[in-house]
């Protein structure tokens, strides 16, 4: 099956946090494909994968980025696809300036903005969009979530 959600992220120094998503998807089993795209250093190459990925069948893309994180808003305003934007923590501000450079997106381009370095949620938000249309992936969310449920239900507290 062809890649339905396209990592990206605008260093390789964000990989760390990334592949946190990347083993998310690869867990429940989502074709994805996974590059270093940036829009400062490489803005033709982002012009071309964000302009060809509902063409080459994405469903969802999901961009990380640091500091002035521009990678997503950008993506965002070239395709209609759905934009995950996850913030990555940066040396000096914490990810704050990541934060807010993603989140503050003007009318018009959304991009769905997750907590500071929460790749994972990113990846479990590209599953439920996906899902909607590929059922096999909204079981294994339900599965996962179902999991979760049972998890907190066997948590005890000592002492309590
Ligand atoms: N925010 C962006 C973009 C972009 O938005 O296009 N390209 C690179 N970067 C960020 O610069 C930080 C430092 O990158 P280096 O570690 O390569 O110096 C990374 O967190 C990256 O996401």
């Amino acid at each position: 099956m062809n890649p339905l959600v396209g990592v990206i992220m605008g260093s390789r120094s964000d990989w760390e946090v990334m592949k946190d998503a990347v083993d998310v998807l690869k867990q429940l089993g989502i074709p994805y494909e996974a590059k270093v795209i940036s829009a400062h250093r490489t803005p033709d190459l982002m012009y071309q994968y964000a302009r060809s990925a509902l063409e080459r069948g994405l469903e969802v893309i999901i961009a990380g980025a640091g500091g002035a994180a521009h990678l997503p808003g950008m993506v965002a305003s070239l395709t209609p696809l759905p934009v995950i934007g996850v913030p990555i923590p940066s040396k000096h501000l914490n990810g704050l300036d990541s934060l807010l450079s993603i989140v503050q997106m003007p009318y018009g381009v959304p991009v769905a903005t997750v907590a500071i370095g929460n790749a994972k949620n990113a990846a479990l938000l590209a599953a439920r969009i996906i899902g909607v249309k590929h059922p096999e992936f909204m079981s294994k969310v339900t599965e996962l979530m179902e999991a979760m449920r049972n998890e907190v239900m066997r948590m005890v507290l000592n002492d309590a």
